[in-house]
């Protein structure tokens, strides 16, 4: 079966590594205390307010320990939906400030356009919130790019080093696994994906290979019609 749909991780893949970990994560950890603080009222920074007492077993914990707690999850890289979607908020300020635009490699713009152009649907699945994947893509180095994408997933679908995870975009895109190309640099991703019958490419920027998956080092290695 041919591919129709193409499904793209961002940190690593889309995006270098270094502009989510020393852009991204610093200005979050930088600016969320206060953010936090100033708007822990608000119904939808409230709502994650909860969630972050939920999720640390710690029903009783103040604003202050609220915030202890999600600088902490940063310093782990931790992929918890409710900093995830406190960061999105955050990173809004930087981007409409013009303090912060979004990396995405030129391989990766060029493809992506030349994909969308040939017919393919393009669809985005990453830890970092659907509200940030917009920002990255709407905000770039090389323009506004949301026009391209069909749709967008993050961890509310499910952890991305889980096959049920692939199971559940697969059903809410409604094309069949095998014609849905995932792309990914973590090998645990590009795994799980295949155990939910995505085809798989791995993006291996350093020239390294990604072990059970075609590997390449740009997007413009990468042939959907060849799968
Ligand atoms: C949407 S940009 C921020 C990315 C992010 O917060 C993150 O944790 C990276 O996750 P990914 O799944 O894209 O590797
Ligand atoms: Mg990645």
């Amino acid at each position: 079966m041919s591919i129709k749909v193409i499904l793209t991780d961002i940190e690593g893949t889309t995006s270098a590594v270094s502009f989510v970990f020393d852009v991204l994560f610093p200005y979050a950890a930088k600016h969320l205390p206060e953010f936090v603080r100033q708007n822990a009222e608000r119904a939808d920074v409230a709502e994650q307010i909860a969630a972050v007492r939920r999720d640390s077993n710690e029903p009783q914990a103040d604003v202050e320990r609220v915030v202890e707690i999600l600088l902490s999850w940063i310093a782990e890289d931790r992929k918890a939906t409710p900093l995830k979607a406190l960061q999105g908020m955050v990173w809004e300020q930087g981007y409409q400030a013009g303090q912060l635009k979004g990396h995405v490699y030129p391989d990766a713009v060029e493809a992506l356009k030349r994909w969308h152009q040939a017919g393919y649907q393009l669809f985005v699945y990453s830890s970092g919130s659907i509200q940030a994947q917009k920002l990255i893509f709407g905000c770039s180095e090389a323009g506004d790019l949301t026009p391209l994408f069909s749709g967008y997933f993050d961890t509310t679908s499910g952890p991305k080093r889980e096959e049920q995870s692939y199971r559940n975009i697969q059903q809410a895109i409604g094309a069949e696994p095998q014609a849905i190309l995932f792309l990914s640099d973590i090998v645990q991703e590009l795994d799980a994906a295949q155990a939910a019958g995505l085809q798989t490419c791995g993006l291996a920027r350093d020239g390294g290979e990604l072990q059970g998956h075609v590997t390449v080092d740009s997007f413009t290695g990468i042939e959907p019609e060849a799968f």
